[in-house]
């Protein structure tokens, strides 16, 4: 038994690096021409994917709440000389409100009348949340998973008719490490995005028969805005710049990886540093650590809360009781 170890574990390391060279090799599609919709893509990594894609030459159609922040990207866009010699397009834009769900068959109904058909859909936007379960009322959660899973996952089932009557199409999720992991102060947000991992990974099952890809991204943290916009147990808005989405990834680093997991037609892209890749596995292979661990960040967190409630109140801009790192 002892003999065959190692010959065994040669083999399989063997395979596992055939397979990752294979991947590699697999042939490298491209965006050029093909439609593109992209939500959120007003601001952070949404922006930066309609940079990327634009420059790739893909027709966009960029979603977002906000008209005036959507025009303004695509000024930007329509400006912009591309460095390689690729054909651009002029994006179209569409206004909606994800967390509304009736608004969302009528916003499939306008990007499909953009250029008849979608080739990428690429569920981007979202929002975070940061606070304890205790203090937080249950229509924040609410409210954070139609923006984060109904949202996403109404508008994929209102353009998956179109995209099943090709043969043809692309959806692709941009979820997080926390739809991996669960950790304290963001139970709405990893609920969500656990959720959207789920929906998505069924999704691809049943759907690949028609000629459908499916792929789910998870990021780590990115700089961006999405601590300041997160909302709070009381429906308030956090406001503040975290050190750690500070100190995250490039959002034009994660933008050309999310165009080359597209190209690739990648199932799942995690896209973490060592520390949350070391976690995601651990969660799996040594549960009751990970939960230990996560209890002390939970008993570091409410510390910290409490000594910047007792000492600190003075510095803070925001009312005291909405304070979390
Ligand atoms: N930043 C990070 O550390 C990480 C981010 N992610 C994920 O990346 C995605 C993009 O977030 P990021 O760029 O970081 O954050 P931003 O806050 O910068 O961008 C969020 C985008 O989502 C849009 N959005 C928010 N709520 C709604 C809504 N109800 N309806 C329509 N659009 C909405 C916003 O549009 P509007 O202009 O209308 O507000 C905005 O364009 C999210 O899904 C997030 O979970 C994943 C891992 C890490
Ligand atoms: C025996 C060795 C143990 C080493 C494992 C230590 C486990 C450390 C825990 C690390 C937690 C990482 C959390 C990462 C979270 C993350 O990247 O989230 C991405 C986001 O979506 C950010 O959103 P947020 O709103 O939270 O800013």
């Amino acid at each position: 038994m002892g003999g065959a170890t190692l010959p065994l574990v040669l083999t399989t390391l063997g395979v596992l690096l055939l397979y990752r060279i294979l991947t590699r090799l697999r042939s490298n599609g491209s965006v050029q021409g093909l439609v593109v919709v992209i939500t959120g893509a007003s601001s952070g990594l949404g922006k930066e994917c309609a940079r990327v894609f634009h420059a790739a030459g893909a027709r966009l159609v960029v979603c977002g709440r906000d008209a005036g922040r959507l025009q303004q990207v695509v000024q930007e866009l329509t400006a912009s000389t591309t460095a390689t010699q690729k054909q651009t397009f002029s994006p179209s834009t569409v206004i909606f409100d994800l967390a509304k769900a009736d608004t969302i068959g009528k916003a499939a109904e306008e990007i499909l009348k953009c250029y008849g058909h979608v080739d990428v859909l690429i569920n981007n936007a979202g929002i975070s949340y940061r606070g304890n379960i205790l203090d937080t009322h249950i229509s924040v959660q609410r409210e954070v998973m139609e923006t984060n899973y109904f949202g996403p996952i109404s508008l994929t089932q209102a353009l998956l008719p179109s995209m099943v009557h090709r043969r043809s199409g692309h959806i692709v999720v941009i979820s997080s490490v926390q739809g991996k992991i669960a950790i304290p102060s963001r139970s709405a947000y990893a609920a969500s995005k656990h959720a959207t991992q789920a929906f998505f990974d069924c999704l691809r099952a049943e759907i690949e028969q028609n000629g459908i890809s499916v792929t789910v991204i998870s990021p780590g943290y990115i700089q961006t805005d999405l601590s300041i916009n997160a909302v709070t147990g009381d429906g308030s808005k956090y406001g503040i710049m975290d050190k750690a989405t500070a100190a995250g990834q490039n959002p034009r680093d994660v933008a050309h990886a999310v165009l080359k997991a597209v190209c690739q037609r990648s199932s799942d892209v995690l896209l973490a540093g060592t520390l949350p890749s070391v976690a995601v596995y651990l969660r799996t292979l040594w549960p009751a650590l990970f939960f230990k661990l996560m209890s002390s960040r939970a008993r570091k967190e409410q510390k910290l809360k409490e000594n910047l409630l007792t000492f600190g109140s003075r510095t803070l801009r925001r009312p005291p009781g909405q304070d979390q790192t």
